[in-house]
């Protein structure tokens, strides 16, 4: 008989980066919290046999879009959360480029409520810059933050304006929170499909510049250095972004970013087929960027990984490439996609992978989560790092099919997602 909420995690391989724990232990979760680490004998109906597996804080991806409410058809709060636990993901940021865009603190508020109801993962939520995301005029920021905004963002498009820009970044760092930018200067083409350069003129398609996202980077950086205040570069994609940001933190600037799987694995050489499942913003790039993206991450410069899993409706990705919308479903797929990248080929570790994904992620957005010391959350992921298996994009629980890596033979398997101390996804 079932008897509480306590669970008994067993003999699996603990990894908590932030604590730097790499070990093979039990893990006892009691009335939803980290109880006890080590050799456990407690009694507890529930007991989970880790072994050969690893128990990592459950992840946190801080870029996710669902797309409640508006386009209700290609992903809701619930079924996203569903795909979320079923990533291994406990704690996820939507996106506020919703139709409405999420701009006050009732639409926050609206989104919290549909996720409490969904009962899977945590869904946290940025709130828009601008209102209704047109650039123009800024959002109520502080009643947003109120309602619980962990960021702000006009993703979908980048603040082209630097006046707008400096007063957005005033405001943020009054109400000390993150603005998350997404670089693109418009002013350099704003009806680019994929990448410029060699591939783009073979296929007779317009091209985004790598430079449209570095020279809004480069200016959000002067513009960060003068205001003080903590500013996240959202999915960079070029070499030229990572020594942007590499510099900046040389130079003490309090600046973060994050980096996609399709970044790290697909290059514009993909796209000669024209199939629109690889149109994404930012493009995909060249074998070089993958390069300096990796080595970036071996270095330290990137701060964490994040999908952003963006869904879409298979009639809309089926239309012909100029038309069709930019995005990527991988939310179910990430935790693989990033072993493929990563691990596999010896850049990082598993504990250097999971802090990427847990405790570096929470401190971008201030979360006390991402850490399974004694007193946290009972928050975890339990990874089966051997298991190989072929993502199968028609079984995602999320509404949308829109994945390029469908048929992919992967390895790590998410075995079970915990969240709060309840069993929110097992994978039988
Ligand atoms: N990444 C994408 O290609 N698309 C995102 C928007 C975004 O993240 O810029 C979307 O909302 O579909
Ligand atoms: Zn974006
Ligand atoms: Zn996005």
């Amino acid at each position: 008989m079932y008897t509480g909420n306590n669970i008994l995690i067993k003999n699996g391989r603990l990894i908590d980066p932030a604590n730097n724990v790499d070990q093979i232990c039990d893990l006892f979760i009691k009335d939803g919290y980290v109880s006890e680490i080590g050799q456990l004998d407690n009694d507890c109906d529930h007991v989970i046999d880790a072994t050969g597996k690893i128990i990592s804080p459950g992840l946190i991806d801080v870029h996710v879009h669902f797309r409640e409410p508006g386009d209700e058809e290609e992903e809701t709060i619930a079924s996203g959360s569903m795909a979320a636990v079923a990533g291994g993901f406990t704690s996820v940021v939507c996106m506020p480029n919703t139709k409405p865009a999420v701009d006050d603190a009732t639409s926050i508020e609206f989104v919290h409520r549909m996720a409490r109801q969904a009962r899977k993962t945590f869904v946290y939520v940025m709130g828009a810059i601008t209102q209704g995301r047109k650039g123009t005029d800024l959002a109520e920021m502080g009643l947003m933050q109120k309602a619980g905004a962990v960021g702000f963002t006009d993703d979908g498009a980048g603040i082209q304006d630097a006046s707008i820009m400096t007063r957005a970044l005033k405001y943020a760092s009054m109400l000390d929170t993150v603005v998350s930018q997404h670089c693109q200067d418009l002013s350099l083409g704003s009806s680019g499909v994929m990448n410029s350069g060699y591939n783009s003129t073979v296929l007779g398609l317009p091209g985004m510049d790598p430079l449209a996202e570095e020279m809004m980077l480069w200016r959000d950086i002067q513009l960060v250095k003068r205001i003080g205040v903590r500013y996240h570069a959202q999915h960079i994609s070029t070499a030229g972004s990572v020594k942007i940001i590499r510099e900046a933190k040389q130079q003490g600037v309090p600046v973060t970013c994050e980096v996609s799987p399709h970044h790290l694995l697909l290059t514009d050489d993909c796209i000669y087929e024209y199939d629109t499942n690889y149109k994404v913003n930012p493009p995909l790039r060249t074998k070089a960027d993958i390069a300096a993206l990796r080595e970036a991450i071996k270095e330290g410069v990137i701060d964490c990984l994040a999908t952003d899993h963006a869904p879409h409706l298979k009639s809309e990705k089926e239309l012909e490439f100029l038309a069709a919308p930019f995005g990527i479903a991988s939310l179910e797929c990430a935790l693989s996609l990033y072993v493929k990248a990563l691990i596999e080929p010896g850049i990082i570790d598993w504990p250097q992978l999971l802090a990427l994904m847990t405790h570096k992620p929470a401190s971008i957005i201030r979360i006390e989560k991402g850490t399974l010391a004694k007193g946290s959350i009972g928050d975890v992921t339990i990874i089966d790092p051997d298991a190989e298996y072929t993502i199968n994009a028609e079984k995602f629980y999320s509404k949308s099919r829109n994945c390029p890596y469908h048929n992919w033979n992967v390895r790590a398997k998410v075995e079970r997602t915990i969240v709060a101390g309840e069993v929110r996804y097992s994978a039988d």
